[in-house]
């Protein structure tokens, strides 16, 4: 006689976890739960969310004097205004700032392997620039492409008000001409941040290990590899940048030539190592 042995399930023991089964619990018995259950429940589920970002910060080690003063910088100036004005020639936001949690993370990553040159693809005003620079030995470099004028200023004014802000150099213009300028004059990287234009994250990829831009060996960092959950939700509603994600995502998958991982850091943020 064969007896049907039931396969345990594993019980959630992540934040993410327990709250999709919260969540799950509370559809699953909505039309049992009496209005002071739902609130409870909902309130419990919410609670678990919402304090997981403070805790992050919280426990990560505080940020410098100049990068928290050009967060604030960043915060206060109308992005929304100086494109209406043509002071700037993309639509920015103070939200495109990748902040403390990140910046630390970019910072522990650039001490771990021990980096000396380092890439930036899409500097905005600065701060992740900035939080890898102060992680870079004094004869470190940091290259930061930014395609907007208004915006490198704006970061190189924070740079000069910073110890470690002379290991940056800015390079104005379209990435993707940055990046063969700086292939044709043989420079290499051992570490590069992507942080640009969404739509052009496949072509930065290729032209960094095509170019030999990347050493071999060498890391690189991609930001909002999550897209705000993009990614892995209904691909009918996906925005461009969801779509050109989600493509980004399947493209490093398939391609031999690296290895990688995507921590739920933030939006998202792919660590991919060029392998020797
Ligand atoms: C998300 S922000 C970068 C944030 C920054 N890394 C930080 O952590 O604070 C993206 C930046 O990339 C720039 N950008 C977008 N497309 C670009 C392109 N094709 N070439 C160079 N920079 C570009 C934008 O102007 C913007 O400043």
């Amino acid at each position: 006689m064969s007896q049907v042995v039931e396969k345990p399930t594993a019980r959630p023991v992540t934040p993410l976890g327990i709250l999709a089964k919260q969540l799950e619990t509370i559809l699953q018995t909505l039309d049992k739960m009496s209005a002071d259950e739902l609130q409870a429940n909902l309130n419990q589920a919410w609670l678990l969310a919402a304090g997981l970002d403070p805790y992050l910060e919280e426990c990560t080690t505080r940020e410098s004097p100049a990068l928290a003063a050009l967060a604030q910088k960043t915060a206060q100036e109308a992005w929304n205004q100086r494109f209406h004005e043509g002071a700037t020639v993309r639509e920015l936001e103070q939200e495109m700032l990748s902040g403390h949690v990140e910046g630390q993370t970019l910072k522990m990553f650039t001490h771990m392997i021990k980096a000396k040159k380092v890439l930036e693809v899409g500097m905005f005003t600065g701060y992740s620039a900035l939080a890898i620079a102060e992680a870079l030995p004094s004869d470190g470099e940091l290259v930061a492409c930014e395609v907007d004028p208004y915006t490198a200023e704006f970061a190189q004014a924070a740079f000069r008000e910073s110890p470690h802000g002379g290991k940056i150099r800015v390079e104005v213009g379209p990435a993707l001409s940055t990046l063969q300028k700086l292939a044709d004059a043989g420079q290499s990287f051992d570490f590069v941040f992507i942080d640009a234009d969404k739509r052009e994250y496949v072509k930065y990829f290729q032209t960094l290990l095509e170019t030999d831009l990347l050493v071999p060996g060498g890391f690189i960092c991609v930001d909002n590899t999550l897209l705000q959950g993009q990614v892995y939700l209904p691909e009918e509603n996906r925005t461009p940048n969801g779509e050109a994600i989600a493509q980004f995502n399947q493209v490093v998958a398939a391609d031999s030539r690296v290895e990688q991982v995507l921590l739920p850091l933030r939006d998202g943020l792919t660590i991919i190592r060029r392998l020797p």
